[in-house]
């Protein structure tokens, strides 16, 4: 369902911490309806970039403009969902606790709230689980909950970094499952990976070394390109390291 909407729009993006340059003249657009790639091994740049995108970092040179506002907006917080590297979950707390408290962020509360909780619950698989605490989920059971967190206020981009790590091929497979049922409902998506397999499921694909943009384009065309059977053959000709 891709469209020729600009929904997020890198402009020459650069960022260093101290003197390391992390990410070097990026620019990049994705379309509403698209499932988008960040590839590339650890290092690269991903969290870096995706961090800017949603406002929580900075760049030292370029702009983010995002649903053509520049970032960082707050005005824009509730059309994004941000699901990051690492779990911010309240392990003391129900995954319901949980929601209700993420919810009442985004001023949800009431009927409209608890039915929020149960939709995203059952994207995620775990509705069986609600009111089992945190604490005594599995991490797989916390990526999903993590991912339910992102999606409670219907957010139009989905932006996760690194969503299905630490997770075993079934559950992997039954997550994207969820991304191609709310992007088929519209909803836009980026999400960083270093897994080839995973990249292969994007619409298209931006890979990233040493904070440099290498490729970009549908994973068919990219293959193509290179003359590749494979994203990771198609990674190394493009002058990528081993992801
Ligand atoms: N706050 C920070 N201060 C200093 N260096 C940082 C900071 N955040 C990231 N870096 C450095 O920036 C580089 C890129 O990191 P980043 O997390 O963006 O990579 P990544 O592609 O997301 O990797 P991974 O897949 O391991 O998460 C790394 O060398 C990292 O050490």
């Amino acid at each position: 369902m891709n469209t020729n909407e600009v929904i997020v729009s890198i402009q020459n993006v650069s960022k260093a911490f101290g003197k390391q340059e992390v990410l070097n003249d990026i620019s990049l657009n994705v379309y509403k309806g698209e499932i988008f790639g960040l590839l590339g091994p650890s290092g690269a740049g991903k969290t870096t970039l995706v961090k800017m995108l949603t406002g929580l970092d900075l760049p030292n040179r370029g702009e983010n403009h995002l649903f053509q506002e520049k970032m960082p907006s707050l005005k824009l917080i509730e059309k994004i969902g941000y699901m990051a590297q690492s779990d911010a979950l309240y392990g003391e707390l129900t995954a319901k606790e949980n929601l209700e408290f993420f919810g009442a962020l985004f001023g949800l509360n009431g009927k409209a709230l608890q039915s929020r909780i149960s939709k995203v619950m059952d994207v995620v698989e775990l509705s069986d689980h609600l009111n089992k605490t945190v604490h005594h989920y599995s991490g797989g059971m916390k990526r999903r909950l993590s991912l339910a967190t992102a999606l409670l206020h219907e957010p139009e981009l989905l932006i996760l970094d690194e969503p299905t790590v630490g997770i075993d091929p079934v559950l992997r497979m039954s997550i994207w499952r969820a991304f191609y049922e709310l992007n088929e409902k519209g909803v836009s998506i980026i999400v960083t990976t270093h897994v080839m397999g995973e990249a292969e499921k994007c619409h298209r694909l931006a890979m990233l070394r040493d904070g440099r943009l290498i490729a970009v384009g549908t994973p068919e065309q990219l293959k193509a390109d290179t003359d590749s059977s494979s994203i990771e053959e198609a990674f190394l000709a493009y002058g990528g390291v081993k992801a």
